[in-house]
């Protein structure tokens, strides 16, 4: 169990994002961008529309073996971003750093940049929004749904 959450709506990924976009714009213009499958799909594409980006490719890195974490293993590579040079690569987060680390390795030459981060991935990113403590587990609005809760005077 994680130490602490912090939830993350559909709204504030979007404003989010969009912070993210402002704060890209004079790193580029960039010739198109990498979104991590799966969660970076969706800052991705906000970005990409915000930095009027139309090529966009994905990488999809598998970093779990049942339900254990275990050596990552890519199982799309982006055929189109070549090193990276020139290329932005989104994803909604950076925990330890491992996905980041093989995204690197593979496109060496691009920006790389997440909507949060956490202490230990951070310097693996070029470019994120919020920071959150290593301890707290970060609930995205995909992962999550809106359930009954007891009224506080009856906790
Ligand atoms: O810095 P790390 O410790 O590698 O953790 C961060 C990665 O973990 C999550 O992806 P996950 O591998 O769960 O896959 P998903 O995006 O398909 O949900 C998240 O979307 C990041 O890509
Ligand atoms: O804090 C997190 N939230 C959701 N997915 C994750 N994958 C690694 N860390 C996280
Ligand atoms: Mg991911």
């Amino acid at each position: 169990m994680a130490a602490k959450y912090f939830t993350v709506t559909w709204d504030q990924l979007h404003r989010d994002a969009r912070a993210l976009a402002w704060r890209l714009l004079e790193r580029g213009p960039f010739t198109g961008v990498v979104a991590i499958t799966r969660g970076g799909l969706i800052p991705a594409a906000v970005i990409a529309r915000e930095l009027e980006c139309r090529v966009v490719e994905t990488i999809s890195i598998v970093t779990y073996d049942e339900e254990e974490r275990g050596a990552p293993k890519v199982v799309k590579t982006p055929v189109a971003a070549g090193d990276g040079k020139g290329w932005l690569v989104i994803d909604d987060l950076v925990d330890t750093g491992t996905t980041l680390r093989v995204v690197r390795a593979l496109l060496p030459g691009a920006h790389v940049a997440t909507v949060y981060a956490k202490p230990a991935g951070k310097p693996l990113v070029d470019t994120f929004i919020t920071e959150v403590s290593q301890e707290t587990w970060i609930l995205f609005p995909w992962d999550t749904e809106p359930q009954f809760i007891a009224p506080i005077a009856r906790l």
